[in-house]
């Protein structure tokens, strides 16, 4: 369904409320499913974790999780510790071309039983559920943190728990960070030291507790980037946030502060004010937070701001290749990108063309990222549902605050 935001007004005080952590929720429903006496809160409600959910509780031969990568990586390391169980893990045409043979080696190191059912290094992949004994591996950290994590989350259920020594740079730390706080948060004794991070057997159950996940940092984005665009003074409350996040994505309070934004911690929320800050180009190295490059770029271009974006190099593997996406898209609206295997480019804007038709090739941060341009002029997004991806009521939750949709 393609869907028409007219120019609009966002209202001058506005609040909304933001859907648990999608990256926080797919680890908690892992360690849930490992250690049944959590019980856990304002779990993320977006598709990738229902997925995520019924795979966990599946007793099928065949596991679909459609475009959600992290579930993808996270089960892979879980259905290789289910002893006895065989399953055929797959996914969507695009998850057939995300890689996984690092994750894959790395287990099959540990003495797991995995094989390719179709391309070599790519799902679909046939687990053999086993007990694994050896507890040393290492692997390449530079491509995707979420094999990292994977191998984290299932440690304290090895025999031996796990040394993981890190090759290369490494990539989207925070996210492994996020892994070994809730190995903390429930008891989990970990360390994480230079490249190597040992993890510890879990000799007596973890103590019953109830968790809470924060609500989406991703998903904040969107709203910091309306709260950029929008008149001076105007104010966006979201919740529920805190301000020592386990989220890398966070790090928007210091990055929008550059486009006039305040962003002040009350309670449980976050207010977001627009100043009268006067903005300028902007370069920032986005390594640690790469799901939040296409709200950037989109929120320079429509400030008519010059932009660089470095550390990118995760984004061609996303949901879609993000850096090409970026580039087409921004350029039909009538801006300049230049990208390479790992930045973004942007030149200053002079016109922001109208009724542009916004593609977003299955990955629902494409038309997030784009919304915002309609408080600059009317734009069409197309597919407007892939947002269920990471957050379901988007479109309903920008009605709510003046956004004009026509279907
Ligand atoms: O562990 C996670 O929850 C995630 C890690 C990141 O992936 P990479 O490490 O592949 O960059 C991020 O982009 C993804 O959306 C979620
Ligand atoms: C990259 C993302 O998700 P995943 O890798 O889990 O598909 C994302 O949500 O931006």
């Amino acid at each position: 369904m393609h869907i028409t935001l007219q120019k609009s007004e966002i209202a001058k005080q506005c609040s909304v409320q933001i859907t648990g952590s999608k990256s926080e929720s797919n680890r908690l429903l892992l360690l849930k499913a490992l250690y049944p006496q959590f019980e856990l809160e304002n779990i993320s409600n977006s598709d990738d974790s229902n997925l995520m959910t019924k795979a966990l509780a599946s007793t099928d031969a065949i596991v679909d999780i459609h475009h959600a990568g992290t579930a993808m990586r996270f089960l892979t390391a879980f259905f290789a510790i289910q002893e006895g169980r065989e399953v055929t893990l797959t996914g969507s045409k695009r998850m057939k071309e995300r890689p996984i043979q690092i994750l894959v080696e790395a287990l099959q190191n540990l003495g797991a039983d995995i094989t390719y059912e179709e391309n070599f290094g790519y799902p679909p992949i046939k687990i053999k559920g086993k007990k694994l004994i050896k507890n040393k591996v290492s692997l390449q950290a530079n491509v995707s943190s979420q094999y990292i994590s994977a191998l984290l989350l299932i440690a304290s259920r090895l025999e031996n728990g796990l040394e993981l020594t890190l090759e290369g740079k490494i990539t989207s730390v925070p996210y492994i960070n996020m892994t070994l706080s809730l190995l903390s948060e429930i008891g989990i004794e970990n360390s994480f030291n230079g490249n190597t991070i040992t993890v510890n057997p879990s000799t007596q159950n973890p103590r019953p507790k109830t968790l809470v996940v924060e609500s989406d940092w991703s998903s904040a984005s969107y709203y910091f980037s309306l709260a950029a665009l929008s008149s001076v003074g105007t104010e966006i409350t979201l919740s529920s946030y805190k301000k020592d996040s386990l989220q890398g994505d966070s790090v928007l309070v210091e990055i929008y502060k550059h486009f006039g934004v305040e962003t002040q911690f009350e309670n449980n929320t976050i207010i977001l004010t627009k100043t009268n800050k006067e903005v300028g180009p902007f370069s920032f190295d986005l390594t640690h937070a790469p799901d939040i490059a296409q709200t950037i770029a989109v929120t320079c271009f429509a400030l008519k701001i010059p932009c660089d974006l470095t550390g990118l190099h995760t984004l061609k593997i996303k949901e879609t290749d993000r850096l090409v996406a970026l580039k087409t898209e921004i350029e039909k609206l009538g801006g300049q990108v230049d990208i390479t295997d790992a930045s973004l480019h942007l030149h200053k804007a002079e016109t922001i063309k109208s009724d542009v038709s916004i593609a977003t090739y299955n990955d629902h941060r494409m038309a997030m990222a784009f919304a915002p341009i309609a408080l600059k002029t009317s734009v069409i997004i197309e597919d407007a549902m892939v947002v269920s991806k990471s957050y379901p009521t988007f479109w309903d939750d920008l009605g709510a605050i003046g956004f004009k949709i026509t279907k």
